[in-house]
């Protein structure tokens, strides 16, 4: 089998983290941290640029990687314009809009910027994979009870999309010939269905479905409303409350469904009760999107960190495996889903998209 050895970069706030695979088994990964200080001097995300290429740089030689051993680089794709799911060659129009942040500033908008300095120095093909900004709703997805608020496709693309591959993988079966329920359970829960390939409708974890453990998901408008006209927040206090001081962290003071479970193994009945409402939320939502399949499921599947949770994951299950069988893949590898969508590409399963 040919040998193509990768490097991947996840650009995070804090942190820059690469991995170096070759095919699916990883040589090294390590995590760049980036401290307050180190970041003050810069204005906007694109102004690091020099500076965490310079240490990803560092980092290679470290390991003693030379970059003309790599066969590409591929980047976290950041929020770019809506965009079909897949992997994406970096090329000049993509180069831009990461540059000017085009949805919203994000470290993630670094991510193929980082890709295309490195492979550009040995000439060989810098990708990004399935940004948060995958948009595949159909039409009648997109329509709310006001025609200048119409729904809008934002989520964990990167890992629901490398998920579901490793379950066509896995059950052998092409993957667009699958409709499958997936549900990312992480810091934020994004629930949404692919049909031959498309993710036709989905949740954006930051408006809209269940809450979680940070961020508010749907609340009832008008209660909304009142918040917002309270005159107590400005617009920034309301968007950090709603997607980072909102579900479990607002009702019981953690985002953390170790520290809820450990509450509730010692008869806290208040956090039971929260936490089961968050996996009540989770189903409804699973509920909904069979409704758009008219019911005919391959399979419901649950990952990100809090499907690590063998009490979340039965809450769900027990409501919804009416509905298909439900396949369990804990964690999210963001690294892992570059590389195995690069992989795609290199081996001619897929081809590379252009971004316009
Ligand atoms: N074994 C476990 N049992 C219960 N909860 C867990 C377990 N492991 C991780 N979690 C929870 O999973 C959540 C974090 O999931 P994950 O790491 O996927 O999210 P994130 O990367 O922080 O955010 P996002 O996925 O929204 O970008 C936290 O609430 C964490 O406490
Ligand atoms: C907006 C969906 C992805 C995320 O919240 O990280």
């Amino acid at each position: 089998m040919q040998q193509y050895k990768i490097l991947a970069i996840n650009p995070g706030s804090t942190s820059t983290k690469i991995a170096v695979y070759t095919n699916e088994i990883i040589d090294f990964e390590q995590v760049i941290r980036h401290s307050i200080d180190e970041l003050k001097p810069f204005t906007t995300i694109y102004d690091q640029y020099d500076y965490r290429l310079q240490l990803v740089k560092k980092a290679l030689l470290d390991h003693y990687i030379i970059v003309n051993s790599l066969a590409a680089v591929v980047g976290r794709g950041g929020p770019l314009k809506p965009l079909g799911s897949g992997t994406y060659a970096v090329n000049d129009s993509m180069i831009h809009d990461l540059k000017r942040a085009v949805q919203t500033e994000h470290a993630s908008n670094l991510g193929g910027i980082l890709a295309r300095g490195i492979a550009d120095q040995n000439n060989i093909p810098a990708f990004i994979v399935d940004p948060v900004s995958v948009d595949e709703l159909e039409p009648l997805a997109r329509i709310t009870g006001l025609p200048e608020i119409p729904r809008r496709s934002l989520f964990h693309a990167l890992n629901l999309k490398a998920v579901a591959h490793r379950v066509a993988k896995d059950l052998n079966k092409d993957y667009t010939a699958l409709t499958l329920i997936l549900i990312h359970l992480g810091g934020g829960i994004s629930v949404g269905v692919q049909q031959n390939g498309k993710m036709i409708d989905v949740t954006n974890p930051n408006d809209l479905g269940p809450f979680s453990p940070e961020r508010a998901g749907a609340v009832p408008s008008y209660g909304l409303l009142n918040l917002c006209f309270s005159g107590k927040y400005t617009i920034d206090e309301i968007k950090k409350r709603l997607i980072g001081n909102a579900g479990l962290m607002a009702h019981l003071g953690t985002s953390d469904g170790r520290e809820v479970e450990s509450r509730i193994a010692s008869g806290d009945t208040k956090a039971a009760l929260i936490y089961e409402a968050m996996a009540y939320q989770v189903a409804k939502e699973i509920g909904a999107m069979a409704a758009v399949v008219y019911g005919q499921v391959d399979g419901i599947v649950l990952t990100g960190g809090l499907a690590y949770s063998t009490i979340l994951v039965k809450m769900i299950t027990d409501r919804v495996k009416f509905i298909g069988p439900v396949i369990v893949h804990p964690g999210e590898d963001e690294l892992k889903a570059l590389v195995e969508g690069a992989l795609r590409v290199l081996r001619g399963e897929e081809q590379a998209k252009v971004y316009e």
